[in-house]
């Protein structure tokens, strides 16, 4: 069955970004939505988001073929449960959170019964709220589906051809799988942000406006990632505890041996790994897939 109307429930980034997407390339489908918040429902009814902006999130989905929840992973189940009495049987209920696995179980304790199949789009930017979102955020971009064992196949088929229609390429993978490959591509990178800005901020002899007066090399880069969200990236590390911790470890012994090297005045392993590097940041750029790098954020 193809998806004819969609409820969104969270209008900000993500959110927002579904609406207006489907507004410019899919008007033949029909949104709702709903937030938590009077005031993000407020601006995106003025910004036109969603179709319609309902006063509850029972009635955003009442009629809904697809729900997709766009709230910080941590949010999740509550989200999920403040649909649960209005939800069509038939309606897929899917997400856009950073991490899959934790998602995963909320929803399906919040909405057991029911066809869940979580989704993560794999394009973003430092910012959020009602204003943030554009409607070409998914172009081009990843979508990754993670259909939990049994999953309704039509279902899938469906859910993928939805985002196909946002522009998105979709890749099929496990939530334990995703949660590995993402804590490596995107959320330690993100940590590694916190810390050298929250540590420039924190040196005693660096003032604050030698930060801001020096800060035209790499540390500008990290502090464009570094002003992301703060609710959703605690909760995308406590929910992904277990992958970050294990591909943190793996990058504490990388550090410390190029410490090593540093103290030991040995060049080559600097220089190879550098090498190595920039071959890597060359071939993204080759597949035309640089905006996925550090420099990330888009003009819109
Ligand atoms: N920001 C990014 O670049 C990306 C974010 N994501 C994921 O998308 C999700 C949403 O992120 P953003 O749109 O950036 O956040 P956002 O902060 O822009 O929007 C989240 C919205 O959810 C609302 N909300 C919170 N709890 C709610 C509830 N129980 N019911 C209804 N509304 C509720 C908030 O009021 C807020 O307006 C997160 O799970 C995040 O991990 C995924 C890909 C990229
Ligand atoms: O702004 C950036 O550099 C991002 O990395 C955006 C982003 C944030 C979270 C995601 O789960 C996916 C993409």
């Amino acid at each position: 069955m193809s998806i004819q109307k969609v409820a969104i429930i969270g209008l900000g980034l993500l959110g927002g970004s579904i609406g207006l997407a489907v507004k410019e390339r899919a008007s033949d489908i029909q949104t709702t939505g709903f937030d938590a918040s009077a005031d993000v429902r407020k601006r995106a009814a003025e910004r036109g988001l969603v179709g319609a902006v309902a006063e509850s999130a029972a009635e955003a989905v009442r009629e809904a073929d697809l729900v997709v929840l766009c709230v910080p992973v941590g949010a999740m189940g509550a989200a999920a449960r403040s649909i649960a009495e209005a939800l069509p049987d038939h309606a897929i209920i899917s997400d856009v959170g950073s991490s899959k696995e934790s998602v995963a179980i909320a929803l399906a304790e919040a909405l057991p019964g029911h066809t869940i199949i979580p989704a993560h789009p794999v394009a973003g930017t430092e910012q959020s709220g009602p204003d943030a979102g554009f409607a070409t955020l998914f172009a081009d971009r990843w979508c990754i589906l993670t259909p939990p064992e049994g999953a309704d196949q039509q279902g899938v088929a469906d859910l993928s051809a939805f985002w196909e229609k946002l522009g998105s390429k979709i890749e099929i993978m496990d939530a334990e799988h995703h949660d590995l490959v993402l804590a490596v591509t995107s959320h330690i990178p993100h940590l590694i942000a916190y810390t050298i800005v929250g540590t420039a901020s924190d040196l005693e002899d660096v003032t604050r406006s030698e930060v801001i007066k020096y800060s035209a090399g790499g540390f500008r880069d990290f502090t464009r990632i570094a002003a992301s969200d703060p609710i959703m990236w605690r909760d995308v590390f406590l929910s992904n505890k277990t992958a970050v911790l294990e591909m943190l470890g793996r990058f504490s012994e990388d550090l410390t041996a190029l410490q090593r090297a540093i103290r030991s005045g040995d060049g080559e392993t600097l220089h190879e790994l550098f090498s190595r590097t920039r071959a890597i940041r060359r071939s993204i750029i080759e597949q035309g897939q640089d905006d996925a790098a550090p420099d990330f954020g888009r003009e819109h």
